[in-house]
This record gives structure tokens, C-alpha cells and sequence, in this order.
């Protein structure tokens, strides 16, 4: 499996190889990482790692079919967080935005039994960085979410998957572009012993796009609460932050 992964961990990443905000173990989780495909070699894309077609025939079309697919559902909902920010509905819709998104997905299989005591989890609270992630999971609990992250003890209520249904969770720079109106969630996954799967599907906006607060959701009274950024730059550092030092693995590949 080592062979389907690259340094800007598109493909196979295993066990224990990530690690969200503030965990000292990395994440009881195996994951597949497909990004945007692209010849060129530029920040955030890059050719994808497909596993051999003799082997999965049929997979890496499945695959592009499920991303494109999903982009569209994504890009429908942005035009939904649009008229709810009072802006227009296609506010999103322009190239600086969502011409060019970085949308990748991640393909993952929890196992084992976590323990919050000892910070042992399927995958540790966390954010997402981005605008949205859509979320496919299976009829197996384990992702909980903490409405409130400054109550301490958290409180975690777990969301059970609705057939046919998607989760969709704000991510940061969505939070960021409502001045704090849409709260990007802290979530988290246990184990329980039994495998799960799911599929995240992660919206961010286009490399340059500035993230700044919206003109409707900012006043006198309410200024902004974030500096504008600029989305690769707000990108590369949650990133590095979220992967675990990999080079004894490295050493050995
Ligand atoms: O698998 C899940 O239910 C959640 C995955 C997740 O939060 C993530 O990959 O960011
Ligand atoms: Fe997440």
C-alpha cells in the first residue's frame, strides 16, 4: 500500500498517520485521499495515485463520477448559505470563489475501540478547514459533534446516520467569510470495535480565493472577528498541522 502514497498524501495513508488539533496519538483510522487532478505540480494539486485498474476495475471512474457529483450538490448548497447570508445567491458561484475549488475526498475505514480518557480516537476533535464537507457514512455510530466547544466538560451527542442522507458540516472558512453566523463544528469519531466506513468530501474555495467577512454580515457594531486570508495560505497551515512526522516511514519506503 506504501506505493499509493505521495508526499502531498493524495492516495493510501494508514493507521495512526494523522493527527487533529491538539492529540498527542495520531487517528485510529485508515484513509484513501483523491484530490484534484492536475498534470502540473501546483500547491494542493497534483496528479492523483489510482490503485491498479487489473485490480479495482472500474474504480477510478466510480471515483471521479462520486467527486463530480458531489461538487455539484456542494454548489448547490453554497447558493442555499448564499440567500441565508443575504447576499446574492450566486455570491459563491464567481471564479475567484468556486471557480476552481480545491474539493478533495477522503475514503475512510475506522477500526478499533477508542478511549477519549486516554486520547485514543477513531478521529480526535477537529474542525474542517474548508467552506463544507459532505459526508457519507455507514448505519455504524461514531461521529459525535460538541455544539458549544468553550463549556467545559465538552459535551459530545453522537449523530446517527439517516439513510440516503448527507451530514453536512460548516468548516472554518465558512465561519470566518459569516463573521461567526455559521459555526463550523468540532467533531470527532469513536471506535467501537466495529468497522466503519465513510466519505468525506471537502469543500474549499479556489487557491487565491481571499476569505474575508461578507458586507452583510458585518456592522458597526460587528466587525469583523478574522483577518481576510487568503485560502491556500490559511490551507497549508492546518494541513501541516494535521499530519502526523512520517519520516520513519519514509525512511523505510
Ligand atoms: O467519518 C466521519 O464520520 C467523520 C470524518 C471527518 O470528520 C473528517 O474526515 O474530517
Ligand atoms: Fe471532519
Amino acid at each position: 500500500m506504501k506505493v499509493l502514497k505521495n508526499e502531498k498524501h493524495q492516495g493510501y495513508s494508514p493507521v495512526l498517520s494523522q493527527i487533529s488539533d491538539n492529540q498527542i496519538h495520531g487517528d485510529y483510522k485508515e484513509s484513501f485521499f483523491i484530490g484534484i487532478e492536475s498534470s502540473n505540480d501546483t500547491p494542493f494539486c497534483r496528479a492523483n495515485i489510482w490503485p491498479n485498474p487489473d485490480v479495482l476495475p472500474g474504480w477510478q471512474a466510480t471515483m471521479e463520477k462520486y467527486h463530480q457529483e458531489a461538487l455539484r450538490v456542494c454548489k448547490a448548497i453554497a447558493r442555499v448559505l448564499a440567500l441565508a447570508l443575504d447576499v446574492d445567491g450566486d455570491y459563491f458561484d464567481k471564479p475567484e470563489m468556486l471557480g476552481n475549488p480545491l474539493a478533495f475526498m477522503r475514503l475512510l475505514h475506522y477500526e478499533g475501540m477508542s478511549d477519549p480518557s486516554k486520547g485514543i480516537y477513531g478521529c480526535g476533535p477537529h474542525s474542517d478547514f474548508g467552506m463544507m464537507t459532505l459526508l457519507a457514512t455507514d448505519s455504524v455510530m461514531g461521529l459525535q459533534i460538541c455544539k458549544d466547544r468553550d463549556v467545559k466538560p465538552r459535551k459530545w451527542e453522537y449523530i446517527p446516520s439517516i439513510k440516503g442522507a448527507y451530514i453536512v458540516n460548516i468548516g472554518d472558512l465558512l465561519e470566518r467569510w459569516s463573521n461567526g453566523i455559521f459555526k463550523s463544528a468540532l467533531h470527532r469519531v469513536l471506535g467501537n470495535g466495529q468497522d466503519r466506513y465513510s466519505i468525506a468530501f471537502f469543500l474549499q474555495p479556489s487557491h487565491d480565493c481571499i476569505v474575508e467577512c461578507l458586507p452583510t454580515c458585518q456592522s458597526e457594531n460587528n466587525p469583523p472577528k478574522y483577518p481576510a486570508i487568503k485560502c491556500s495560505t490559511y490551507l497549508t497551515q492546518r494541513y501541516q498541522d494535521s499530519q502526523v512526522d512520517l519520516s520513519i516511514d519514509k525512511k523505510q519506503t
